[in-house]
């Protein structure tokens, strides 16, 4: 980057650095910290991020903080192929319910939530895609100085049983669960405040569960070996 004097990034971060965060909705300026390696990854290369552009102020970062991707574009020819078994809720469900996975476990139904299972922020990656370019734009954007945050999220909570019932309604298909202990590293609530990218990026993501399971089926049904089909 230094090579080719390119002083602007925008880093792909996750909601994983709030941890189980003391408050939700997630604001930007709380308390980071991660709960698993992956999040610390993700820590560590925000810090490293911020300390570049205290070092030199002609930088401009900006964070995008994911919440939960999921879903596809809506042709249904872009879609998530993850290798081997998935470890995330949505890949999994669209496995079990394609007939490649046999049950979903659910992982955690003691938490303290509206019916016992983990609460998430799942946001449309079409949606994600238009943080991007509100994202750029704004780095663009003359008076813009210093690394800063941003969460791209729904503002709205989910529970497993809400993902999967929506999705069962989306495919016609019923998915079968087993009621699984907690997995290690899994926070019990999580999802965004939204307000500052409205304001400052003028992004809001418009996609709700509905259109996510929708879409996500789609994808699934049209492709349900992925992208190289089944293997003999
Ligand atoms: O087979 C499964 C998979 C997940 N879950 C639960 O579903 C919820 C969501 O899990 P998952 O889809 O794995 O998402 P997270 O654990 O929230 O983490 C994802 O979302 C983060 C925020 O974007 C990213 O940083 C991580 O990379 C990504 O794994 C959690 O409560 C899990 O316990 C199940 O019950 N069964």
């Amino acid at each position: 980057m230094a090579k080719y004097n390119c002083k602007k990034m925008v880093f792909s971060s996750s909601s994983t650095v709030y941890g189980q965060p003391e408050k939700i909705p997630c604001v930007e300026d709380t308390e980071l910290k991660a709960m698993n390696p992956y999040g610390r990854t993700k820590l560590f290369l925000e810090e490293i991020a911020r300390d570049i552009s205290q070092a030199e102020s002609d930088w401009q970062i900006i964070l995008l903080r994911y919440f939960n991707p999921v879903a596809a574009h809506e042709s249904g020819k872009i879609g998530e192929d993850p290798k081997g078994i998935p470890n995330n809720l949505m890949p999994y469900i669209q496995q079990v319910a394609v007939g490649r996975l046999p049950e979903l476990n659910v992982y955690g139904h003691d938490y303290p939530t509206r019916d016992g299972t983990a609460i998430r922020d799942y946001i449309h990656v079409m949606d994600l895609a238009d943080g991007h370019i509100a994202a750029l734009k704004k780095l663009f954007t003359p008076d813009f100085k210093g690394c800063v945050p941003y969460n791209l999220g729904t503002g709205r909570g989910t529970s497993v049983l809400e993902m999967v019932a929506a999705f069962e309604k989306a495919s016609g298909k019923k998915i079968p669960m087993k009621l699984c202990p907690r997995r290690a590293g899994d926070a019990t609530a999580v999802y965004a405040a939204v307000d500052k990218a409205a304001k400052e990026l003028g992004w809001k993501a418009k996609h709700g569960i509905e259109e996510m399971c929708r879409d996500q089926w789609n994808w699934a049904s049209k492709n349900p070996w992925g992208y190289q089909g089944k293997k003999a």
